[in-house]
């Protein structure tokens, strides 16, 4: 299993281009997909999943080109939107059955499949009330439920964590994890966190373009010697704040712990920590950090 991205640009127009000479090459297991507001994800998931054509550019599924012929990914795909909504007046396993028709499962199959997927997603309960009535983080559910729907062997799924409470997360975390083995699944996400135990692979996009593609671990080897934990007063704080891309704080007795992340120690004083996901996503996509000899003399 194997889908290419080859120079792959998107424009909106001739002002706004999304999607800049884009080159990916996706392998089974989870990759994450990781930028800033803006940075051109939802378009590359909407290409992706065969709803925008793009500007330029060849996918290559299985070495066949699919912006010619959609059709061959269609039938392997699944696909939650960022803003999945499903019929308010059908109960899961109704909407579920519905799109196991449009994928063509065969019924039997498909409400065997349907209730396996709505019992992981600890739908059970719920089985026959309509959607309408759900909290946000159910019908997320649902919406993860009819992407697995037909065993595909793509599943892309924008901002899925989206609403759901901590406990969710891990459930589905683990779904993925039981999933990954013999599928791509591309996962669009804000919550850093959630890629750090799951994702093999990482990719970064900043405005358009593709800044990091790499091993999840790999990524976060390359952020070492450039975390970094500081004591600070409040007063000295702002000026910390306005210097450095900060990754956390912590207020404690005696100052401020701020986690900082700089090319080199931002102070004599601070030590060296151990770099996370999201250490090394706030890095790749941080402002420019201001030169060290311009800090003020008491931080140094
Ligand atoms: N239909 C459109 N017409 C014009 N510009 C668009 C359109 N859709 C997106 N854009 C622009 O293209 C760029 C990339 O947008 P996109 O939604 O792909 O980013 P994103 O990374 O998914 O952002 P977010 O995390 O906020 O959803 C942005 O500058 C956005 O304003």
């Amino acid at each position: 299993m194997d889908f290419r991205i080859e120079h792959l640009t998107h424009r909106y127009s001739k002002e706004k281009t999304a999607l800049q000479d884009v080159n990916l090459q996706l392998q089974p297991g989870i990759i994450g997909l990781l930028g800033p507001n803006g940075a051109g994800k939802s378009s590359l998931i909407r290409i992706l999943a065969t709803l925008t054509r793009p500007t330029e550019g060849k996918l290559l599924w299985q070495g066949q080109d699919i912006t010619r012929n959609p059709q061959i990914l269609r039938s392997r795909l699944g696909y939650l939107p960022q803003d999945f909504n499903a019929y308010p007046n059908l109960s899961p396993l109704e909407f579920l059955d519905y799109v196991s028709a449009l994928k063509n499962i065969p019924a039997a199959k498909a409400r065997k499949r349907s209730l396996e997927l709505l019992e992981a997603l600890n739908l059970s309960s719920a089985l026959h009330r309509p959607i309408g009535d759900f909290s946000g983080g159910m019908r997320q559910r649902v919406g993860i439920a009819q992407a697995l729907l037909g065993d595909p062997e793509l599943l892309i799924l924008d901002e899925p964590t989206v609403g759901l409470d901590p406990e969710e997360r891990v459930r589905f975390r683990q779904l993925l994890l039981s999933l990954a083995k013999d599928r791509i699944i591309l996962i669009s996400t804000h919550i850093v966190s959630d890629l750090e135990s799951a994702a093999r692979q990482v990719v970064l996009l900043s405005q358009g373009q593709v800044v990091f593609q790499n091993e999840t671990k790999t990524l976060q080897d390359s952020m070492k010697g450039k975390v970094w934990n500081l004591l600070v007063s409040e007063q000295d704080l702002p000026e910390v704040q306005s210097r450095y891309t900060i990754s956390a704080s912590v207020q404690q007795e005696d100052g401020v712990l701020v986690r900082v992340l700089s090319q080199t120690a931002p102070s004599s004083k601070a030590v060296a920590a151990v770099p996370t996901l999201e250490d090394a996503y706030l890095f790749y996509t941080r402002k420019e950090e201001v030169p060290r000899a311009q800090l003020a003399p008491r931080l140094g």
